[in-house]
């Protein structure tokens, strides 16, 4: 158990924002006992365990061994399996829990939308069952590769519309959402006259103006400047409930997500979970680099 929660420890804590020292001082002990923690050498008692828990809102099986628990979970695929003009996926199980965040990884054209399209309930498995535990309407955020917006709208209407469509409508929301996510300036804008990155960000805001349990991103940072790409996973950090991502931005994947699933050839290639990646000293583009090599490569 010490190797995964050591990196568990270290990932929730800097997750939370938390230093060694304030951490320390929440448990009453002395920093020296978190970093030592941390880095394997001692592991703390049941109380200081039981305390951390609380601390980070996560159950005991996943502080120590990065598990969550089985009645916590919110979809799953069952052998599912998608053919176009050829096989796309085949005999692909996949499960979400309840505060899981997912990194779908693979090359061009191994599925990862396909996916994607599946859980949204956009595209009906050839074989097997895509499960949802929660109402789609009410649970399901998304924010889909493709800009969705509409070009016509100004941007504060914009926000208006989803939010009564979504019933989250008040009248400090529009004007709360637009200094949140740094569109002040763009409130009038039309949206067909804002830059790419801006209707990303806009894009994000809609999906989440709504708090749900699932929310699901295709490639969410594409087109977005370096500024706009921190203040994104910043913020993603804050979203309540489980997320499912396709993203190549491996230095994030390290900082805020749970696992990473690969895919190739229509298969998961591998699953695993961020904490155990770490606790090989690995990181995820490293391990993606391993994993994702052909049987020819590995030799
Ligand atoms: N509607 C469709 N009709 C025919 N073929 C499709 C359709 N959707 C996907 N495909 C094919 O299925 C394969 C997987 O596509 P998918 O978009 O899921 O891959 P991806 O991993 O998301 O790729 P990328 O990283 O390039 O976005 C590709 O060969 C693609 O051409």
């Amino acid at each position: 158990m010490k190797n995964v929660f050591k990196s568990q420890l270290s990932v929730l804590r800097q997750r939370k924002r938390i230093s060694q020292e304030v951490l320390a001082q929440k448990l009453f002990v002395s920093r020296q006992s978190v970093s030592k923690w941390e880095n394997g050498d001692a592991e703390p008692d049941i109380d200081k365990l039981i305390s951390l828990s609380d601390i980070f809102a996560v159950d005991l099986d996943f502080l120590l061994a990065g598990k969550q628990r089985t009645d916590d979970l919110i979809l799953q695929l069952q052998h599912v399996s998608k053919s176009f003009q050829k096989p796309v996926l085949k005999d692909v199980n996949l499960s979400v829990y309840g505060r899981d965040r997912i990194a779908l990884l693979g090359g061009n054209g191994s599925g990862k939308t396909t996916i994607v399209n599946l859980i949204l309930g956009l595209l009906q498995p050839d074989e097997g069952i895509v499960s949802q535990n929660f109402k789609p309407q009410e649970d399901l955020s998304v924010m889909p590769q493709e800009n969705m917006l509409i070009e016509s709208l100004r941007v504060h209407e914009h926000i208006a519309l989803s939010a009564q469509i979504k019933r989250q409508y008040s009248p400090t929301l529009v004007t709360d959402m637009l200094a949140k996510f740094k569109l002040q300036q763009q409130s009038k804008t039309l949206v067909s006259q804002l830059s790419g990155g801006q209707k990303r960000r806009l894009s994000l805001l809609i999906s989440l103006i709504r708090p749900s349990k699932l929310l699901v991103l295709d490639e969410p940072t594409v087109g977005m400047d370096l500024e706009s790409i921190d203040f994104f996973w910043d913020y993603l950090d804050h979203v309540g409930g489980s997320v499912v991502t396709i993203t190549h931005d491996f230095n994030q994947i390290d900082k805020y997500f749970t696992s990473v699933v690969l895919l190739k050839d229509g298969v998961i290639a591998a699953k695993e979970s961020v904490a155990t990646i770490h606790s090989k000293n690995q990181t995820i583009e490293q391990w993606y680099r391993i994993a994702n090599k052909t049987g020819s490569e590995k030799q």
